[in-house]
């Protein structure tokens, strides 16, 4: 009975005038939140925050609610995850967006856990890759670049919808994951042509269809000298990477500054470069410094 008096109200209001969706929301809110109060939160979880979601999911086409939406880059292990706790600490009404490493660690595969005894590594995509880059890197491509389209699909997070200036940051993107890995690896020949060819194919269909819902308002480029990030890996000592050599990190290193640095349109996305070099992790000084200059970038988006 209620719901129904709710709902005719909100197309009541569809009929008399257009109203955006945001104030049809707030008007919807405002007659549950004068509604009887033991269905109040019946109504916030059942229909506002699915209703909130689902008007906010597309924000760039939603006039509502825009969104902005980085992408922190860099080389491996010169501490982007580092710097992305300490700006999720700084900026807790930003929402931060890890790289899906243990989905990549923890393969699910149906067959595999029939297995009475599957090889551990079996499922761990990243020791596959480091293992045997030739056989395993156009799959590893495919894995995590899906993962990364997924997770830069996902509806935007309800902690932001109610926000003036919503900030969203990736660690890594769907960008890097061709610029960076994909064209370094197809470089090093672990990506064969036919290979090269075929990611580039899917990758730049995904991102036409899906172009306004993944395009990011900005890159911060976290640079660190090879050695420092090759230092860093080992004081890390992820198992998966002990084979890494400092050769791979120098590829890395050049595909970051050929991409982020040199080339003059990334997508006409705008960069900010900040000096990784310093040891910020335990260093509140710097780290604020570094935190300063993400949200001044981030205002003058
Ligand atoms: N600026 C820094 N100063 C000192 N140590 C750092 C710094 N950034 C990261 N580290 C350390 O280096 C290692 C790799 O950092 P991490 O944030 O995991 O890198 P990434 O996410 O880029 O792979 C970790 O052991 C971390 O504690
Ligand atoms: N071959 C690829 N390896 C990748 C990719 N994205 C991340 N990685 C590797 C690099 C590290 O070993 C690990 C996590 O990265 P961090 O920089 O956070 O240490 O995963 C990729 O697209 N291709």
């Amino acid at each position: 009975m209620f719901l129904s008096k709710v709902w005719r109200l909100l197309d009541a209001t569809e009929t008399h005038c257009y109203i955006s969706q945001k104030t049809k929301l707030n008007l919807f809110c405002t007659f549950v939140y004068r509604g009887k109060n033991e269905q109040i939160n019946l109504m916030a979880n059942k229909i506002v925050k699915p209703l909130l979601r689902c008007i906010a999911k597309d924000v760039k086409s939603n006039k509502g609610i825009q969104v902005k939406r980085l992408s922190v880059e860099g080389n491996i292990a010169v501490g982007k995850s580092t710097f992305l706790r300490l700006l999720s600490s700084t900026f807790q009404e930003w929402s931060v967006v890890t790289e899906p490493l243990k989905k990549w660690q923890h393969i699910h595969n149906s067959t595999l856990d029939t297995q009475i005894s599957p090889k551990p590594a079996m499922n761990n995509l990243l020791q596959l890759m480091y293992d045997n880059p030739s056989r395993w890197s156009y799959t590893f491509q495919t894995v995590s670049c899906m993962s990364r389209f997924k997770t830069q699909l996902e509806p935007i997070p309800e902690k932001l919808l109610s926000q003036q200036d919503p900030v969203q940051i990736f660690e890594r993107s769907i960008y890097s994951d061709r610029n960076i890995f994909a064209k370094t690896l197809f470089e090093l020949n672990h990506l064969n042509a036919m290979e090269w060819t075929m990611y580039q194919e899917w990758h730049s269909f995904l991102l036409q269809e899906f172009s306004k819902r993944v395009v990011l308002d900005g890159i911060v480029y976290l640079r660190a000298s090879p050695e420092k990030c090759f230092e860093r890996l080992h004081r890390r000592a992820r198992s998966e990477e002990m084979t890494v050599q400092l050769e791979y990190l120098e590829k890395l290193h050049e595909q970051h500054e050929k991409w982020l640095t040199k080339e003059t349109d990334v997508n006409s996305i705008p960069v900010l470069v900040l000096d990784g070099e310093e040891e910020f992790e335990n260093n509140a000084r710097a780290s604020d410094v570094l935190s300063s200059k993400v949200k001044a970038f981030i205002a003058g988006l």
